[in-house]
């Protein structure tokens, strides 16, 4: 068990800054995603953690103790990496046997570990493979499992889903979430997959340019984003950022002074009576339906449930249901929300 803190952390490689001054908290059993676009320094923070790299400023604290001169062996934390680092030449049991077999574990307690995260994980079948006889996503998922059969202070993951398919994908991570409660260890979980993010965190840090933006729990960074960037990083189809001139002609409030932009989220666009705007495109998606609108130049989406009957080339109105706008300044950052 362990909490894990970022105080003023800068790591850089030559020119690049790959970590930017990042102070953050994880607490002690959290599910914590480091979620951001490819480069924006999310798997350089997970090796800061193991200490595979060392901070060039700033402090980490692994349980309140600051980590930077203890070696990686003795931080004790497991980690899943982006390539997964399976031994090729060992079968899939002797790779999730691996960190234990190290340790000098009796074998009665190595087979009860292996029976038990091979059950979690449902890799008993292929348990006699080598990683070549695998496919991607049976690999991942014996990755996670040398991961864990140990028993560390917290676990890393470096997008340890992302070769799986949409099906398995949405199993595993239900797993994952699942097996992380019932373990009760820290999981810190690096994630390009923006729905995958907010299904599994408690707790999230949307990452740009080696910087954090904003760190919440999935419904306040979905809710109250602190700029358009996270209010466009979360949600798809994503957030509609649109000009103050529209705003009138949606019934949004009049924003706070300073306001450039209004924000609505899809799901709060209505289709009304009118003739200010035009459908482009209708896509039905079995239980909910993404209509693609054109108002002048500007482009927008509204999504609602079902499969509500519209046609491409019908002159429309919009609305916007009451308090779910957000006002935000030339340089992106929130004002505020409309009551
Ligand atoms: N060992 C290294 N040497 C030089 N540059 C590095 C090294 N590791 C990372 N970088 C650079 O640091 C920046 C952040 O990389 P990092 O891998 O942490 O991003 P990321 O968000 O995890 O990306 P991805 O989602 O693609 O894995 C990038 O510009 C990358 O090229």
């Amino acid at each position: 068990m362990a909490s894990i803190t970022f105080e003023n952390v800068t790591k850089r490689f030559g020119d690049t800054v790959a970590v930017d001054d990042v102070s953050f908290e994880i607490r002690d059993n959290a599910f914590f995603c480091l979620f951001g676009p490819p480069l924006s320094g999310k798997s350089t923070i997970l090796k800061l953690i193991l200490g595979l790299e060392q901070p060039d400023e700033g402090e980490i604290l692994i349980d309140g103790r600051p980590v930077s001169h203890v070696n990686p062996a003795r931080r004790n934390v497991a980690m899943v990496f982006q390539n997964l680092a399976l031994f090729p030449h060992m079968t899939a049991l002797d790779n999730v046997c691996f960190p234990l077999v190290e340790r000098r574990i009796a074998k009665e307690e190595i087979d009860a570990k292996v029976c038990d995260v091979s059950e979690k994980l449902h890799i008993g079948h292929i348990l006699h493979k080598t990683p070549a006889q695998l496919s991607g996503g049976e690999r991942q998922r014996v990755a996670i499992a040398r991961a864990l059969v140990r028993d560390p202070v917290a676990y890393l993951m470096d997008d340890p889903i992302s070769a799986l398919d949409a099906r398995l994908r949405e199993q595993t991570r239900v797993e994952l979430r699942r097996i992380q409660q019932e373990l009760g260890k820290t999981l810190v979980y690096v994630t390009h997959d923006q729905e995958e993010a907010m299904s599994v965190a408690d707790m999230m840090a949307v990452f740009k340019d080696g910087k954090i933006c904003q760190t919440g729990t999935p419904d306040t960074l979905y809710q109250r984003p602190n700029s358009t960037y996270v209010a466009g990083m979360l949600g798809a189809p994503a957030m509609n950022v649109l000009p103050m001139n529209m705003a009138d002609m949606l019934g949004a409030l009049a924003g706070p002074n300073g306001s450039k932009h209004f924000g609505v989220r899809p799901e709060n666009l209505r289709i009304t009576k009118g003739s200010d705007a035009m459908i482009s495109e209708v896509e039905p998606l079995g239980g909910s339906t993404t209509v693609h609108i054109t108002a002048g130049d500007v482009a927008l989406t509204s999504t609602m449930l079902g499969q509500p009957q519209f046609e491409a080339g019908t002159q429309i109105g919009l609305a916007v249901n009451s308090g779910q706008t957000l006002f935000f300044d030339g340089a992106g950052n929130t004002l505020a929300a409309a009551q």
